[in-house]
């Protein structure tokens, strides 16, 4: 079944709006995107902590922020650097098209198919009650999988291409999780980026 309709595609489910849009950024422009933020970027690789044992996370991740306070997720606590140009210009047109406002970026690098992010919700408290979470890809399209907490049969899959964004609109960060899964397939490096809003920042 393909769960959007055309061009800016709405997807209704219980406790969740999301509004996906294929081409946000032209091509030439995405791989540009890509490019620059590939080799610009300082790329961390940070440890998680699960169950007392410790662990590479399995991705490379940085933080832009428009204050200098630190975010904190699982057990990691990340200081934003300040927003580059290309980053800046890329927020103005998200906060026009979703009519939102974000002061926080993270970007994540997916190097290969052994490269995930397990099953969470982006629901830390300084996002506050209702965070809404724009979401831009570059580079390789991945699945993105999402399931609602309690209502099993929920469970659907986007494919995410490249130069795509996707809105998930309050409150399905307090209703659903998702995930970008591991995969034996041999394919390219993705970059996402999440537009967040940190309240009192
Ligand atoms: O890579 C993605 O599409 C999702 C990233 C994500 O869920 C996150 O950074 O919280
Ligand atoms: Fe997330």
């Amino acid at each position: 079944m393909d769960l959007f309709s055309e061009e800016k595609q709405v997807l209704q489910l219980p406790g969740a709006e999301l509004v996906y849009y294929p081409n946000f950024c032209a091509k030439p422009e995405a791989d540009l995107l890509f490019n620059s933020l590939k080799t610009s970027t300082n790329w961390q690789e940070d440890d998680i902590k699960l169950f007392g044992k410790v662990y590479k996370q399995p991705r490379l991740t940085a933080l832009y922020g428009e204050s200098n306070k630190p975010y904190s997720y699982s057990s990691i606590t990340m200081y934003p650097q300040s927003f580059p140009e290309n980053i800046k210009s890329l927020k103005t047109k998200i906060e026009t098209i979703s009519q939102e406002k974000f002061n926080t970026v993270l970007l994540n690098l997916y190097r290969d198919g052994n490269d995930s992010n397990g099953w969470h919700a982006d629901n830390e408290k300084e996002l506050g009650k209702h965070p809404v979470i724009a979401s831009l890809t570059l580079g390789e399209e991945r699945p993105f999988h999402f399931k609602h907490r309690r209502i099993k049969e929920q469970r659907h899959k986007i494919i995410l291409e490249h130069g795509s964004l996707l809105i998930m609109k309050a409150p399905m960060q307090e209703h659903w999780l998702h995930q970008i899964a591991k995969t034996k397939r041999k394919i390219g490096e993705r970059i996402n980026l999440t537009f967040r809003n940190i309240i009192n920042n």
